[in-house]
């Protein structure tokens, strides 16, 4: 196959659900995200049984493989190599092995004839842009993002650069999969095409233990099945499934095909439809200030060992919350679906109003009340969301929603059409998110989103920097055609 193989994954922002979501008692809000990770897969005339990957944003970031298949297909980085990339590798390893699990060795060994090369790119949200902007001499503002170039070389190692927090290592490892799924025809060209069809679910479950090994730990795996199927509301699948296959490479089946197969019914994880409503955006900042996300797991899920009484209550109210939080912005979708004419209106009315005077206009007529009402709905539920996980940091010692993070979203969540907001995931100082009207016309500094790059922008007590994501309605991993995404064939040096 000459031409290339391309596939892009979304990264994640769990907009409720954060720590709950690692029980399968419960389910947590994920956000996919417009940024996302690409894979490109195309011959190499470094002669066969090699790979080459490459991360062209990043110094020091190739990595060169020698397959052998004569015995069990080995993946074997080569000495010359100058770093190592533990998730690249494991994902070559057990996709390959995979391949040849499903369509004999012989089969796949002729499609590492001429090589492969592999380049992959995340665009710029996954990373922070401060530096950029800086050089650039640009605010700290979406419109000076847009300015930075696609893709753009971090100047560091990847082991040097600064994470936002948006799933980096899923989405790498599911476009990886996925692409080298496509290219050793494991699954047909068409396999991404279906929003939920087997092909899908293999390289969701595939990715998941492949996720899980890199990272050596089990999570909830709502990163990769963002990466997977999009925005939806995830409940996880027993880590028991995988158990078998989380070893070392001495007590691992030879055959994982069992495990991963999208015929094991083992795999309990639940996605349903779920999507942010019409005239919303999602806005996410990078806050300079970092957070260790499994201490913080450690500390919680410690707590609720040793305070179960405390914490069944806590989460069952969170949960029940986060349920209601999830439903209340998929009424506001159907109330869109019945009278889009009223709803594109109150959008435009509560754009220029604080929430607590969203409801307070006599004139409305029935559905408009209803859409403005359900709209401060959303809007106290994401605050009461706030409080409670607050609650849960300080009940377990841990900084969930620190105050310097309580101070910039009670200042933001106060503003004419913030719909909501809070800490994504975990929590601490890292990031936050807000969701926010986006009316379909307004004057120039009446946008809300305006409003909030303003205080992002002037904000001194945090370093907070804006990150140009919104969600994606795409349904997570998709193949791509190189010459669609700007600024893709350059990032690649592809001739
Ligand atoms: N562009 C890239 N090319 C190759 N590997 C990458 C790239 N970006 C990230 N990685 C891999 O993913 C690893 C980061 O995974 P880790 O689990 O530490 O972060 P994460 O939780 O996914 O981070 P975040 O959610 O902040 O993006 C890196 O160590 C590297 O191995
Ligand atoms: C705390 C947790 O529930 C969410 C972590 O989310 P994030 O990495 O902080 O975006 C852990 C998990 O779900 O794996």
């Amino acid at each position: 196959m000459s031409q290339a193989t391309v596939v892009s994954a979304p990264g994640k922002v769990l907009i409720a659900g954060g720590y709950l979501v690692l029980d399968p008692a419960y389910s947590g809000v994920v956000v996919s995200t417009s940024s996302r990770f690409y894979t490109v897969i195309q011959q190499s005339s470094r002669g066969p049984n090699t790979i080459q990957v490459r991360s062209p944003q990043f110094d020091g970031s190739t990595w060169i493989y020698s397959l052998d298949f004569s015995d069990s297909p080995t993946v074997q980085a080569l000495e010359e190599n100058t770093s190592k990339n533990k998730f690249v590798h494991l994902a070559l390893q057990h996709t390959i092995s995979l391949a040849c699990e499903v369509r004999g060795i012989s089969a796949i060994q002729q499609l590492f004839a001429p090589g492969l090369d592999i380049a992959i790119v995340g665009d710029n949200d996954f990373y922070s842009q401060r530096a950029q902007l800086a050089t650039l001499n640009l605010p700290r503002t979406l419109s000076s993002l847009s300015s930075i170039q696609p893709f753009c070389p971090q100047g560091v190692t990847l082991s040097q650069v600064h994470k936002t927090g948006l799933g980096s290592s899923a989405a790498l490892i599911t476009s990886l999969v996925s692409a080298l799924l496509l290219r050793l025809e494991v699954i047909p060209p068409s396999a991404l095409s279906e929003d939920h069809g087997r092909d899908r679910h293999l390289a969701h479950n595939l990715s998941q233990f492949i996720h899980c090994l890199a990272q050596g730990k089990v999570g909830s795996g709502f990163d990769v099945s963002a990466a997977v199927f999009g925005s939806h509301l995830y409940t996880r699948f027993d880590p028991g499934v995988i158990a078998p296959l989380m070893g070392d490479d001495s007590t691992r089946p030879t055959s994982i095909l069992p495990v991963v197969s999208p015929a094991n019914s083992s795999w309990n994880h639940l996605v349903r439809p779920f999507q942010l409503p019409p005239l919303t955006r999602l806005m996410l900042a990078d806050v300079d200030a970092g957070s260790d996300t499994p201490s913080l797991v450690g500390k919680v899920l410690a707590w609720r060992k040793n305070d179960p009484e405390n914490a069944n209550t806590v989460w069952t109210a969170l949960d029940q919350l986060n349920q209601s939080l999830s439903s209340t912005l998929s009424h506001l979708s159907t109330l869109y679906s019945r009278n889009p004419k009223s709803y594109t209106a109150i959008v435009k009315f509560i754009s220029s109003l604080q929430p607590v005077q969203w409801t307070a206009d006599p004139s409305f007529g029935n559905d408009e009340a209803e859409i403005a009402a359900t709209f401060y709905h959303a809007h106290a539920i994401s605050q009461e969301i706030r409080m409670k996980m607050k609650m849960m940091g300080e009940l377990a010692g841990v900084p969930i929603e620190p105050h310097e993070q309580t101070e910039l979203l009670n200042e933001c969540c106060s503003l004419a059409g913030v719909i909501g907001g809070g800490v994504p995931g975990a929590g601490g100082y890292d990031a936050v998110w807000l969701l926010v009207c986006e009316p379909e016309d307004c004057q120039p500094g009446q946008w809300p989103r305006e409003r909030i790059e303003y205080v992002w922008s002037n904000y001194t007590k945090l370093d907070v920097s804006p990150l140009s994501a919104e969600e994606s309605l795409a349904k997570g991993a998709r193949l791509e055609s190189i010459d669609a995404i700007k600024g893709l064939r350059q990032a690649m040096q592809i001739l």
